[in-house]
């Protein structure tokens, strides 16, 4: 109970620290791909984590030195499913999640030694949340952004999928949990239940996907999806990731009245994946500039934490930063104990 409650607080404080409004990072699979990772895969970049874990270091440093407050893991498409089915044994897939939380872990702590040395600088000691990906980001389809798992998807199969890794991430020492993109209700109640079930004394954040600007991928209703949220006091937050900045606004609007947990907006560049084709196609794309007056509006509507998505970059989370803390003193703040 005394744990929970200090876990709960290092969110909190982070919050504070930063001014009223944290900074999550970016794209992560994005940046792996700006520095040439090939991704292309059923594994996405969950693919690093076997043939390139330097490289995912490399990209945590860089959204921490871009002003990152929180860091996510690369464990968003790692699965033991997805490994094992790839000829890993289950201690191979295990000690692979275990691994990402590791390098994250490693990397803020690494950033934040060589930071304190000096007075003066204007970074917050980060926090590393283990990504969580949706079932739909597993089965490498798309339907993390339809919701459409099918009738045979039940509940108990769902918590069955997400046990183990939650399990494992967990035992790796994150600060906190993210599970991402979620697309309905039915993925979302299997996420809390977990966490009751399993009695996880670190905060999550949920966030949903989101293709139409005002419902859940799967057409329920977020009213719905918050309300089977809201009876646990194991998510700190919740919120959106991976759609479009133009529909954040009204969704943050939305979920002030839908709820009294914090709320964590870190939507994509405005382009739309295409599942089948497995590309990003050009659409509504907003630069760092126009992300930045959003970032804006979003932090005065209420949202606690905001970042960026796929397509988002380092220079996106450095506008935003310098812009979410232009008020924030200067000032070696915290640390991490
Ligand atoms: C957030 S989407 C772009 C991740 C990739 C997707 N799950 C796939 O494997 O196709
Ligand atoms: N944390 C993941 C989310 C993909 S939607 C990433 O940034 O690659
Ligand atoms: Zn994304």
């Amino acid at each position: 109970m005394g744990g929970e409650k200090t876990h709960a607080l290092l969110l909190e404080d982070l919050i504070e620290n930063a001014g009223g409004c944290a900074v999550v990072d970016g794209g992560f699979a994005t940046q792996l791909e700006k520095h040439g990772a090939s991704i292309n895969d059923p594994l996405w970049s969950a693919l690093c984590l076997i043939k390139d874990p330097d490289l995912i270091k490399r990209v945590h440093l860089e959204y921490l030195e871009a002003g990152a407050d929180i860091l996510v893991t690369s464990s968003y498409q790692a699965t033991l499913a997805g490994f094992q089915s790839r000829g890993l044994s289950i201690e191979e897939a295990e000690s692979l999640l275990e691994k990402s939380v590791k390098i994250a872990v490693e990397a803020r702590d690494k950033f934040w030694v060589a930071k304190k040395r000096n007075s003066g600088h204007n970074y917050n000691g980060a926090l590393v949340a283990a990504s969580i990906g949706s079932y739909g980001a597993y089965l490498a389809d798309g339907s993390e952004y339809s919701g459409n798992y099918g009738v045979k998807v039940t509940l108990e199969k769902l918590k069955d999928f997400h046990r183990r890794r939650l399990q494992v991430l967990v035992e790796a020492g994150p600060d906190l949990l993210a599970f991402e993109t979620i697309p309905n209700k039915l993925e979302a109640r299997a996420c809390v239940e977990l966490l009751e079930e399993e009695n996880i004394q670190i905060p999550s954040w949920i966030c949903f996907s989101c293709v139409d600007g005002e419902s859940a991928p799967s057409g329920e209703s977020f009213k719905e999806c918050l309300d089977v949220i809201n009876k646990s006091n194991k998510v700190s937050a919740v919120g959106i990731n991976c759609a479009p900045p133009h529909f954040i606004l009204s969704l943050i609007q939305r979920f002030k009245e839908l709820t009294d947990k914090a709320i964590v907006v870190y939507p994509n560049s405005g382009e739309i994946w295409d599942g089948t084709a497995k590309k990003w196609l050009p659409s509504k794309c907003f630069d760092d500039e126009k992300f930045v007056q959003f970032a804006l509006k979003w932090r005065d509507a209420g949202a606690k934490l905001i970042g960026g998505c796929c397509r988002t970059t380092p220079s996106t989370v450095r506008s935003i930063s310098k812009a979410l803390k232009a008020r924030k003193p200067v000032s070696n703040i915290r640390q991490i104990a």
